[in-house]
């Protein structure tokens, strides 16, 4: 038996589950990237709060369409939920969120708490948000600077890190100059901003060849990681291997994000092809993250549960950090949702402080019901 006795949730029942409609709201509108166009200025989301028949009530957000919440009324807690482990059974994951949060709040513990505590409070945390904002807008791009806008707005709200889009010559530009503006944008956020850690991602963008090319191009520019350059696969992320190893360089190689087959990319991390995984913190959920995080540890893998879309989803990703440790550093979605107040994780100095509050530590104050 862990350190939080199940047997407290025995006679929990779900007596209600309602869905709440919320909306995110990023402070610019944020451009695209090597594969999507313009990401937009905000969009609407799903949570779903659990109340008990003692009276206790959870939340939690549901990424995807959900369906039948009526189905889980009646059922206790303990059917679908042990504190070890998480979510029980497979068809309940839409709710793993929403039963973490309750069953902390039950035990008066925070997230990282019933996870175990086993990382730090303070969790290092990067601006995922600088896209290809210097090809917009189309008719009159403004070019580098507008990278280094929003380079600026970022380091002003508390982050030290960037996560710099790369892989322009994909769809966007012509092939050879958007490979030369991809390096020129790397090495202008290293220039303007010496002591910011850099991060790039081409969101499977390049081609192995490419992506040790422009290593090459930027090795003077002490990246911190490279993600998901090329669809992951081992002879090409091989060759990125050798080249790090040849140059002497520390640069990670992290992927695992996109439609993530968990068997490959864990194979992949095995055979020292990968650094950093990062299965979605939502899609692939904490249940699932439990369960991974134990072996990577143990074969010196770290992770970096996948954030982009929803602040929330980053104060979910710290809490996971703090809980379950080995993470590296967790994606910052700068913005705020309608509906929830999530100010205790302050972001100060390049890392978000995980709050001590039950639960995940975020209220919900949007009424409930879905638009
Ligand atoms: O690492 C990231 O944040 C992403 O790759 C996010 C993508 O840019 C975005 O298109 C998405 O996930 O919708």
């Amino acid at each position: 038996m862990g350190s939080h006795d199940p047997a407290q949730l025995v006679g929990e029942r779900l007596v209600a589950v309602e869905p709440t409609s919320l909306r995110v709201r990023y402070p610019r509108t944020v451009g695209r990237n090597a594969r999507l166009g313009s990401h937009g200025s905000g969009f609407p989301t799903t949570a779903v709060t659990l109340r008990t028949s003692s009276g206790h009530s959870g939340w939690g957000l549901v990424e995807g369409r959900i369906h039948d919440l009526q189905q889980w009324v009646g059922r206790s807690v303990t059917e679908l939920f042990h504190p070890d482990v998480g979510v029980l059974e497979k068809t309940a994951a839409p709710l793993d969120f929403a039963l973490h949060d309750l069953v902390a709040r039950i035990f008066e513990v925070p997230v990282h708490e019933l996870l175990g505590g086993q990382g730090t409070r303070s969790v290092p945390c990067y601006s995922g948000a600088i896209y290809f904002d210097d090809l917009d807008p189309e008719d009159a791009p403004r070019g580098i600077s507008a990278v280094l806008e929003n380079c600026a707005s970022d380091w002003a709200a508390g982050f030290r890190a960037f996560k710099l889009k790369i892989g322009r010559g994909f769809r966007w530009m012509d092939h050879d100059a958007g490979f030369a503006r991809d390096i020129e944008v790397t090495r202008a956020v290293r220039e303007a901003y010496p002591a910011a850690r850099i991060l790039v991602d081409a969101n499977n963008g390049y081609t192995p060849a490419e992506t040790v090319d422009y290593l090459r191009a930027v090795q003077d520019c002490a990246l911190y990681w490279i993600e998901e350059p090329f669809h992951e696969e081992s002879s090409g992320l091989g060759m990125v291997r050798d080249h790090l190893r040849e140059s002497g360089s520390d640069v990670l190689i992290a992927d695992g994000e996109f439609e993530p087959d968990e068997q490959h990319v864990l194979e992949l991390a095995r055979r020292g092809l990968v650094d950093v995984l990062l299965m979605d913190v939502c899609s692939f959920g904490p249940t699932a993250w439990r369960r991974l995080m134990p072996t990577l540890a143990e074969i010196g893998v770290l992770a970096s549960p996948h954030a982009w879309g929803q602040p929330l989803k980053t104060a979910y990703a710290a809490q996971l950090a703090a809980g379950l440790g080995n993470i590296a550093t967790v994606e910052g979605v700068p913005g705020s949702t309608d509906g929830v107040t999530g100010e205790a994780f302050v972001l100060r100095d390049g890392a978000v402080a995980v709050p001590d509050a039950s639960g995940f530590g975020l209220r919900l104050t949007a009424s409930r019901g879905v638009a």
